[in-house]
């Protein structure tokens, strides 16, 4: 044994979260161990603590490693008290005397085979021929039904181990879809099927269960009487054994015959077997019961005669299994998050999608493999599953998008606009920031200083640097991405904060170009060059065509400084455009007077509530071109108080306003058109 295995007693502690973190490095022994354990949590107290599909992914590994396994093949609770009769000997008791005893199945109930991908589908499918019945995976509980030659049921049973289960008859009596008679034309029938409860049933008792399966489990097992619980169960029927059958058809004809065709089904030839499946996932969302899967099953019996059973499955069925919860939802854009270490990650940012309880908006796409290997195109639409239930995964593309346009790889590091490397590791190709070191100062630089310049309040560099290694900003148009989904992910972070941070942003998407210019953060285009630019040349157009000429051709601009200006904008041409995006820049105003001895010079403003004329911003960005400052809160050096003529109460600044001018200061408080007259006339 290696050095590294774990206790005994660890692994039947080990909660979900640690199970899925070390998967890679179980043993075999380790993952038998941990299997058992499982297995009993779920079938002998009906309490599992390991998600399905992270028991799935166990299965998966010891499949691998250890495939002849014995706990491969073990199914249901492995405790059976009492020896099993024979089913013929249970009948001849009442239900109520055998209620709860375990009897033998006339034939093994067996589990199913799975898989997880079309390939593994395909290659299951390419052992016979003829069409193939696709279905739901239940998520509840198998049930054995036996009718007598009259058509009366006689009794019911669960799966069990497979070869023994346990009396249910006579709860299976009170569940509503399944008939006490049928017309069984003198012949003796077994009609095997899932109890489950609708979701909206569940939604009456979900105080007390985790979910829908673990309630219909403890229930149709309560043998109190008038366990009014059982009148909510459901009951599909996916199998019948007595007749001769030539197909699976013509079993679901006669089901229905017999009041027992609920279930959703149809026939499919190979080509249609994916797109089946695509089907149920992507109606998953809107069924009223759940399912873990889609199974398919060999139409012709002559077929599945051929194809004969192993003790664990029958080889002629197959459950294509989701991973984790699934669901479909759009691909809104990629984005290449940078990391401290310089790794360029593509993240795809998508239409929020509820699964197992979490709302997922963004899905890390790992590596440049699989990034090119998905095949994604703008706005396709994606399966995202949440692997082992947690970790949020795109699996694949169910429709491609309108024009089956390709993303393109960054040709830049989006964080720090320097070169970028793609480099192979041992888990696959990735492009790096070539400088992460220098990369990840001037990214938290940038991001703060657009932030301030823009004024996003509440984004300090606290919140910017946890955002950052959130991977949710990298670069300054990553704020306007931002969703509250993604910040309340933040720690500390309440749903509060998080939409009060979102309004900001949401306030913040028309800047006046003066702002625009100085929130880029280029060398040399501070707030005073910013504002002659915007003056002098009015357009961002106009601008990022500007050569070193042109600028040094306007007052006050430097060879030196012209030049650093012509290169910072183009350096930062791909933020340009990303911040394009979602930012709408207001063209600038009138060449301003030189700014000493300006028209506002030595004059302060600050504004409150609802501007009507124009944005804060705009209003701002007037005042400090005619050489007045903006400051940001309300003291006894300001000079006014700009209150907008949008409705509202009376704000907080306008109340100290007033205070400070009881006691005596100079300050001013005008009305937006006092302010618009006097701005206006001095134009
Ligand atoms: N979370 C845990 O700790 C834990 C432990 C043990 C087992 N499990 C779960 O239990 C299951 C494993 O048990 P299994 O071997 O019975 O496999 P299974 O439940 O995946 O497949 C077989 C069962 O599928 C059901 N089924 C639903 N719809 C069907 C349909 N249309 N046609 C045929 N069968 C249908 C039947 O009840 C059948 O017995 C897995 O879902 C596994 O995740 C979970
Ligand atoms: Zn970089």
């Amino acid at each position: 044994m290696s050095a590294s295995t774990t206790p005994a007693s660890d692994l039947q502690t080990l909660d979900a979260a640690a199970v899925n973190a070390r998967l890679p490095s179980f043993t075999a022994d380790e993952l038998e161990a941990l299997i058992r354990r499982a297995n009993k949590e779920y079938w002998d107290h009906h309490a599992p603590t390991l998600p399905d599909t992270l028991y799935d992914q166990l299965v998966e590994r010891l499949k691998r490693v250890r495939p002849d396994a014995a706990v491969l093949d073990e199914m249901g609770p492995q405790s059976a008290e009492a020896p099993a009769m024979d089913a013929e000997e249970a009948l001849q008791l009442a239900p109520e005397q055998r209620f709860g005893a375990a009897v033998r199945h006339q034939r093994p109930m067996l589990s199913l085979e799975k898989c997880y991908n079309e390939t593994d589908l395909q290659s299951w499918a390419g052992k016979f021929s003829g069409d193939i019945l696709v279905m739901p995976k239940m998520d509840g509980v198998a049930c054995s039904l036996r009718y007598d030659k009259k058509g009366k049921l006689v009794m019911a049973a669960t799966r069990g181990s497979g070869t023994e289960g346990e009396d249910i008859t006579m709860n299976a009596l009170e569940v509503k879809d399944i008939p006490r008679t049928v017309a069984s034309d003198g012949v003796e029938l077994e009609v095997r099927g899932e109890l489950y409860m609708k979701l909206s049933d569940f939604a009456k008792f979900k105080g007390d269960f985790a979910n829908p399966r673990n309630l219909t489990a403890g229930s149709i097992k309560q043998k109190e009487r008038k366990n009014t619980r059982n009148a909510h169960l459901s009951f599909f029927a996916y199998d019948i054994i007595g007749p001769e059958f030539d197909s699976e058809r013509d079993k679901f004809e006669l089901l229905k015959k017999l009041g027992l065709g609920g279930i959703d089904h149809e026939f499919v030839d190979r080509a249609g077997l994916q797109a089946s499946y695509d089907r149920w996932a992507r109606n998953r969302p809107e069924l009223d019961y759940e399912i873990d899967g889609v199974v398919y099953r060999t139409g012709s019996v002559k077929e599945q005669r051929r194809l004969g059973l192993t003790g664990h499955h029958p080889r002629y069925a197959i459950a294509y299994k989701f991973q984790g919860d699934s669901g479909v939802t759009d691909l809104l854009d990629i984005l290449w998050s940078v990391s401290r270490t310089g790794v360029i990650t593509p993240v795809a940012l998508l239409e929020p999608v509820e699964l197992s309880g979490a709302r997922i908006g963004r899905a890390s796409l790992h590596n440049l493999n699989i990034f090119e290997s998905l095949g994604l195109t703008h706005n396709c639409r994606v399966e995202v599953t949440r692997r082992g239930g947690v970790i949020p995964n795109v699996e694949r593309v169910v429709e491609s998008g309108p024009a089956s346009r390709p993303f393109d790889l960054p040709t830049q590091c989006p964080a720090c606009g320097g070169p970028i490397e793609r480099r192979k590791k041992r888990d696959g190709e990735n492009l790096w920031c070539a400088e992460p070191k220098k990369c990840v100062q001037a990214r938290l630089g940038e991001l703060e200083h657009f932030a301030k310049v823009v004024d996003l309040q509440g984004f300090g560099p606290k919140v910017i640097g946890a955002a950052v290694d959130a991977e949710l900003l990298s670069t300054p148009a990553d704020y306007y991405r931002l969703r509250a989904v993604d910040l309340q992910e933040l720690e500390r972070l309440g749903e509060k904060s998080a939409q009060n941070l979102i309004d900001q942003i949401e306030a913040h998407r028309e800047l006046p170009l003066a702002v625009f210019l100085q929130a880029l953060g280029i060398e040399h285009l501070g707030k005073q060059n910013a504002l002659l630019l915007a003056g002098e040349f009015r357009t961002l157009e106009r601008i990022r065509e500007l050569t070193q000429a042109d600028l040094t051709a306007v007052r006050g601009i430097k060879d030196a400084i012209a030049d650093a200006i012509v290169h910072g904008l183009a350096a930062r041409a791909e933020l340009i455009d990303a911040l394009l995006e979602f930012v709408t820049v207001l063209p600038g105003e009138a060449a301003p007077a030189p700014v000493e001895g300006a028209a506002l010079s030595g004059k302060s403003f600050v504004f409150t509530g609802t501007l009507e004329a124009f944005t804060r911003e705009v209003a701002q960005a007037r005042v400090q071109a005619l050489g007045g400052e903006v400051p940001s809160g309300v003291t006894k050096a300001l000079s006014f108080l700009v209150v907008g003529a949008g409705r509202g109460a009376k704000s907080s600044k306008q109340k100290k306003a007033e205070e400070l001018i009881a006691a005596g200061a100079p300050l001013k408080i005008l009305s937006e058109e006092e302010f618009l007259a006097m701005v206006g006339s001095l134009e």
